[in-house]
């Protein structure tokens, strides 16, 4: 039999065991489900109730404790044999892709180990049928070729003799593809999955991981894990692989609500939301930087979005403020602006902290001076926080005493008479239960005006105990207008003009949110979170080095990982000083660089290195298909006809996509109600294959059969700073790339080689 009729017969061997493994396990998940049913309906009746006695109530909870626990057992049991199955499931597609003939040196036998997307024992639970990718003996399969080789358990290094490494395509139980390999994990894999069009949800690679990327995916040493790399190497990919690795290396310790992904946008969010269940693991939280500091801001600000801001660098260069707004914006960033933050902070732990005063139906009861007095007279040395701490306490009595004072005044007599039934019932029992216990106070009215009173006065404490009372926004705005620090840069009067201006219409620019929340946070201090363990930030070139210092400041126990492309850098006022540019590490901190790029054709690839700054160095992957064309037509003429041959070519999804949102309102309009189409906005979450038209910001991460560059000319793209636009919008594509230009080009096409694109 040849080796091909082996391996399928084995395969055939584990259908069976799955589906017999299946079998098993949906009969006990049937009569477990039973059971809870039956669990649930007769709960009560193995418990005597009984509540005579103080010790017969106690007997009486414990019994209930006790049956809660048992059902809620067996519902988690439940769930786990439901996860299984699942899991089954997907083995019975594909049960295993790859495997490794292993001698270990200690152990001199030969073993055959399949590797698959998650592990199968034989039917006495013995031996592994297959191996899940992530255990330690699998990084054989992406680390080495045949030959000595060695792979880390927890406890040691494992060495021996590679004598065979197999991939295999195996769609529901037949062996499509099997391939020998050396190191790299096979080309011929490698171009079915890249060449198939693309979809509208990223799906997992963990077939075909590179060795470069397996080390980011089962990085462990790193607190810091810093990676660059080119514009479709698999960062994303490799971020979400690692996450599911992290999962399953750290299943004691981590489940999903410790793991927080940082997205670029909405969009992002759910192009990659099915690749962590397709690999059997739940979805972590996930959501964009925006979204996070939206949480956090304690007072009433309208924050614009990074897409806002933008859109305003793209579109507003004409107007009045735009030249100081591109410094303030420069500033804002810098760990410059941080550090004037922090001598401001210090000033302020000897005066100037603003406050609001504590009013009660309109009364002051602590006036704004008293609390700062107070505030100042518990000395320098108290951390500002601390001293808030003490306030709170003494403001809490002086509400109490106020509390009092109003127990006898008619207003509270006016609001119980308006209290429904259930009010009255609870406050009747409740002075029941105090007589019970000898309290003085016996009579009705009593109760019920010290519960209003108490009812009224919750909220207030409620707002002095999460430190409301402090006047954020005012201290903040002081720092714009009067206070002088010799820190500030030179052109500091026009930058804190303009800013207080927003300020004061209570609009926080994107570039002022972060450090508006860090000041807010060094106020009030304790924000650190430690319910994270793992941050992972994905297009984290597009953080400033503030938002960064502030992301760390937060997360001051968590491990991170970055991953970025300085090359699509967009938002370039932030640049100085980005999270990812090379720096002398810390201990614990390492950087990785990829290099190769997967999305895109060869021919792509060789066309848009050469405007990438540093581009001389992207490798691509060897994947053939068309130059990328450069139409000098009118774009009334040629979009729709480009829109069309790109269907006909077969390509599911084309994505026309324009500098700014305003240009994309444009294009919609040429095309209105000649060919059907999607617009996409910063509010947008799904998408849909087809044609769709967005901006370039809002492709970020994101990639699409064939890309059209609806202007690409000179006029259009005429900045240095359009250029990580430009080059971003062309790596999104991964067949084919077109751009149009009636006038000159740009001069990044320009750049490039004359052979690597062709004119029509
Ligand atoms: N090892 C791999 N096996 C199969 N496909 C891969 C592999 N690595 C990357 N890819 C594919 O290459 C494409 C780009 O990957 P991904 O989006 O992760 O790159 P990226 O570095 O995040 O890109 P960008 O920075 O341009 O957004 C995806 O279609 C991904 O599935």
């Amino acid at each position: 039999m040849d080796e091909r009729a082996q391996e399928q017969q084995r395969v055939d061997k584990i259908m069976n065991e799955i589906k017999t493994k299946e079998e098993k396990l949906y009969k006990q998940s049937k009569g477990l489900k039973e059971d809870v049913i039956e669990q649930r309906k007769t709960f009560w009746d193995d418990i005597t109730v009984n509540m005579d006695e103080p010790d017969d109530v106690i007997e009486t909870q414990e019994s209930i404790k006790q049956q809660a626990a048992l059902l809620s057992e067996k519902e988690r049991f439940h769930g786990k044999v439901g996860e299984r199955l699942k899991t089954l499931d997907r083995l019975k597609h594909s049960p295993y892709f790859g495997r490794i003939d292993f001698m270990e040196d200690s152990y001199p036998e030969k073993e055959a180990i399949y590797i698959g997307i998650s592990s199968l024992m034989d039917k006495d639970d013995k031996d592994f049928l297959i191996y899940d990718w992530r255990a330690p003996i699998s990084s054989l399969y992406y680390d080495s070729s045949t030959g000595r080789a060695g792979y880390r358990t927890r406890e040691t290094t494992i060495t021996g003799e590679v004598s065979l490494k197999r991939q295999f395509i195996i769609k529901h139980g037949v062996i499509e593809g099997m391939f020998d390999t050396g190191v790299t994990i096979g080309d011929q894999m490698l171009q079915q999955a890249l060449g198939n069009n693309a979809s509208t949800t990223m799906k997992s690679i963990v077939a075909t991981i590179q060795k470069e990327q397996n080390q980011i995916i089962r990085n462990e040493r790193s607190s810091l894990l810093v990676v660059q790399g080119v514009a479709g190497s698999g960062k994303t990919s490799a971020a979400l692989q690692r996450i599911a690795y992290l999962m399953y290396r750290y299943r004691e310790e981590l489940n999903a609500d410790n793991v927080v992904l940082f997205s670029p946008n909405p969009l992002f969010g759910s192009y990659i939301s099915n690749v962590l269940p397709e690999l059997g693991e739940t979805n972590v939280r996930q959501m964009t930087f925006l979204n996070y500091i939206e949480k956090r801001l304690m007072d009433n600000f309208t924050v614009e979005s990074p897409f806002k801001q933008m859109e305003y660098v793209l579109t507003q260069d004409e107007s009045q403020d735009y030249p100081t707004r591109k410094k303030s914006m420069e500033y804002l960033a810098s760990l410059a602006f941080k550090d004037l933050i922090d001598t401001y902070v210090e000033k302020i732990n000897e005066a100037g902290l603003r406050f609001k005063r504590i009013a009660f139906r309109g009364e002051t009861i602590v006036s704004k001076q008293r609390i700062y007095d107070y505030f100042y007279a518990l000395g320098e040395e108290i951390a500002i926080p601390n001293k808030l701490e003490l306030v709170v306490k003494w403001l809490l009595e002086e509400v109490r005493t106020q509390q009092k004072e109003e127990l006898n005044k008619d207003w509270v007599m006016e609001k119980v008479e308006l209290l429904d039934k259930e009010d009255y019932m609870e406050a009747y029992h409740q002075a029941e239960e105090q007589e019970d216990y000898g309290s003085s106070i016996s009579d009705e009215e009593e109760v019920l005006r010290a519960q209003m009173v108490k009812r009224v006065f919750a909220p207030l404490k409620k707002r002095i105990r999460n430190l409301e009372f402090v006047n954020i926004p005012a201290t903040y705005q002081a720092l714009f207008t009067e206070v002088q620090l010799e820190n500030a840069p030179k052109d500091w009067q026009e930058i804190a003009g303009h800013i207080l201006t927003q300020l004061k219409e209570r609009y926080l620019t994107w570039e002022n949110a972060t450090p508006y929340l860090y000041f807010q946070d060094r106020i009030l201090g304790d924000t650190t979170d430690r319910s994270v363990r793992q941050l992972i930030i994905d297009e984290a070139q597009d953080y400033s080095a503030f938002q960064f210092a502030y992301i760390r400041h937060i997360f001051p126990y968590t491990r991170m990982t970055l991953l970025g492309d300085i090359n699509q850098a967009i938002y370039t006022y932030a640049m100085k000083e980005n999270p990812l540019l090379p720096v002398d590490h810390e201990e614990n901190q390492e950087r990785i660089t990829l290099m190769k790029s997967y999305r895109s054709t060869k021919q792509i690839v060789e066309f848009t290195k050469h405007f990438a700054p540093g581009g001389e160095m992207i490798e691509p992957f060897n994947r053939e298909g068309s130059k990328p064309v450069l139409i000098q037509d009118d774009i009334r003429e040629t979009l729709l006809q480009r829109v069309k041959g790109f269907a006909n070519e077969g390509y599911e999804t084309t994505a026309i996509i324009c500098k700014t949102l305003q240009e994309s309102d444009e294009i919609a309009e040429v095309l209105q109600g000649k060919v059907e189409f999607n617009q996409i906005n910063e509010e947008t979450y799904t998408f849909e294959k087809g044609l769709l038209i967005l901006p370039v910001y809002l492709a970020k991460g994101i990639e699409f059969d064939a890309v059209i560059i609806p202007n690409a000319s000179e006029a259009h793209y005429g900045k240095e700073s359009d250029r990580t636009l430009f080059y971003t919008a062309c790596t999104r594509a991964m067949h084919a790339l077109a751009m149009i230009s009636v006038e000159k080009p740009c001069k990044f096409i320009e750049e490039a080689a004359g052979e690597t694109y062709e004119v029509e």
